[in-house]
């Protein structure tokens, strides 16, 4: 048995001190959820937002919840960010808005009228859009079979739509009659982002559309995002890349173990010491 210090393992009696540490980090997080929660429910009424998440209870496997009780609002116009740890339940949150995993407790709402238990289809008719983290366009398909699959409830605006949608992705125009396949990673996240508007949606919610991009095309992907936004959608995003979204977001939440930690707006949670020290981590430090 080794006797020294391999440089990897702690010295003995630094491993009370880490342990205490993460506890006492813990006890913190405990706190904020429950303030967190308490804050939570002080949010208004269905009417008085476009979209309304509140105290959703979700998972994916019966008698497991992911979700422990969330809520979100969206006001016309806003751009919403939603970041957290891995595994805080931030695709969860985005999935069971969508009506693909559903609400165990809590309300959705839109406009006013529930929306839980809905089935996605339905919500594509009322208005939503959704752009999943992977497998987002039909590869073997081009640009345009990819455009008319998000049209295909209504096949008769197909054209209308292509013109409004490559006004704002240009791209989608140029290489109409590429397959989705042989585009890079950016512009992959176009053609998903311009399927999901070809509904003419009020509200889009995307998921991690920057995951996996290299930073110029994180960039780009902010950028059109904005332009979605002022062109009238309101979003809401799933991002890993925190920092950059917080900048481009009106509010944001935080989410840790399914519960909300904190909310406010792109700044103020860019600034927040607590918000730093506990899930922007190195992001912050950068
Ligand atoms: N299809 C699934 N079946 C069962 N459990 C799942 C499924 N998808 C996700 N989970 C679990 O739900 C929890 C939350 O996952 P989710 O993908 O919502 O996290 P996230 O906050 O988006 O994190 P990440 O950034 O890592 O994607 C995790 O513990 C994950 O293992």
């Amino acid at each position: 048995m080794s006797e020294g210090n391999d440089g990897i393992r702690p010295e003995p009696e630094e491993v009370p001190a880490v342990a205490e540490e993460a506890a006492a980090v813990q006890e913190h997080r405990e706190e904020v959820l429950e303030q967190a929660r308490a804050e939570a429910l002080e949010v208004g009424g269905p009417d008085d937002y476009l979209l309304l998440a509140r105290d959703l209870v979700a998972g994916y496997v019966p008698g497991v919840n992911i979700l422990n009780g969330c809520t979100l609002t969206l006001t016309e116009g806003e751009v919403v960010a939603i970041i957290g740890p891995n595994g805080a339940g931030k695709s969860t949150l985005i999935k069971t808005i969508f009506g693909l995993i559903p609400v165990r407790e809590g309300g959705l709402t839109l406009r006013g009228s529930s929306i839980a238990g809905l089935a996605a289809h339905s919500l594509v008719e009322r208005g939503v859009g959704y752009v999943p983290q992977t497998r987002n366009v039909f590869p073997s398909l081009t640009i345009e079979e990819n455009l008319q699959m998000g049209a295909f409830l209504r096949p008769k605006s197909f054209s209308e739509r292509f013109e409004v949608v490559a006004g704002l992705f240009p791209l989608l125009a140029d290489r109409r009659r590429a397959k989705a396949g042989s585009l890079s990673g950016g512009q992959r996240q176009m053609v998903a982002m311009g399927r999901a508007l070809m509904m003419d949606p009020s509200v889009l919610l995307l998921d991690e559309p920057t995951a996996g991009l290299s930073p110029i095309y994180q960039e780009e992907v902010f950028q059109r995002v904005k332009e979605v936004n002022a062109a009238g959608v309101s979003v809401i995003m799933v991002e890993q890349n925190a920092r950059r979204c917080l900048q481009i977001c009106d509010r944001g939440y935080v989410l840790d173990q399914g519960r909300n930690a904190y909310t406010g707006s792109g700044r103020d949670l860019l600034n927040d010491p607590n918000v730093i020290e506990l899930y922007l981590g190195t992001l912050a430090k950068g």
